[in-house]
């Protein structure tokens, strides 16, 4: 199979690709099996040296509701003041689609790649999760919120020195179309080097 097979459906499909509001996403979800497929496309980035250098961490069902326990009570330690509304509102975040995936950037940094290479390779990963995903009829949006940025967080996850949250992959059946929004400029975006005189 040619990895350059011209396809005007999927063209088309980039040329108008957009995110789902995390406010519109419903049930169903992908499938344990759905999921499978969409993570072994996802993985299919470029990696230089093929270290691989990141995982997935799935959220199916009640595990959203267990996990959404734990970041609430991270974010009442968090912030003591806080309402018990926004402690709910916490609890809620892994409820806001069928299925969530962390995507976990696990580079190592004893490697002669540089971290960075392997952090974009990671990026890559969420991005080609939200095209399978599209190309399979869901919808999905990439989050990161507090909940990336949060060492209690990252505790629960089980995520070991040196990782970090590359993002929550929110997956679903959008309640309603995205709007289009304003895109870069292209001509304030794209330049064309020519050697200096
Ligand atoms: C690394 C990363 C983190 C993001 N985190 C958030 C977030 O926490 N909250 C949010 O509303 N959008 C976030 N976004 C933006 C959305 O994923 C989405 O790209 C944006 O709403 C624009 O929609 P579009 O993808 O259809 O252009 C993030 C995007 C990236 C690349």
């Amino acid at each position: 199979m040619l990895a350059t097979r011209p396809s005007a459906d999927a063209r088309a499909m980039l040329a108008l690709r957009r995110s789902v509001g995390k406010q519109f996403l419903t049930e169903p979800g992908p499938s344990p099996s759905d999921l499978d497929e969409l993570l072994t496309i996802a993985a299919r980035v470029p990696d230089h040296r093929k270290l691989t250098p990141w995982r997935f961490i799935v959220f199916e069902g009640d595990a959203r509701v267990e996990f959404g326990k734990a970041i609430a009570k991270i974010h009442g330690s968090n912030l003591p003041d806080a309402e018990s509304q926004d402690v709910l509102h916490a609890a809620g975040l892994p409820l806001r689609a069928p299925v969530m995936v962390a995507v976990i950037s696990s580079p190592d940094h004893t490697h002669k790649t540089p971290v960075w290479e392997q952090e974009l390779s990671a990026g890559a990963v969420c991005h080609n999760l939200l095209l399978a995903a599209n190309a399979s009829g869901w919808a999905g949006v990439w989050l990161t919120e507090w909940l990336a940025f949060d060492k209690q967080v990252d505790a629960v996850l089980g995520l070991t020195e040196g990782e970090r949250v590359a993002g929550y992959i929110y997956l679903g059946t959008a309640t309603m179309a995205s709007l289009e929004r304003p895109r870069a400029d292209m001509s304030e975006k794209v330049t064309r080097w020519t050697a200096p005189a």
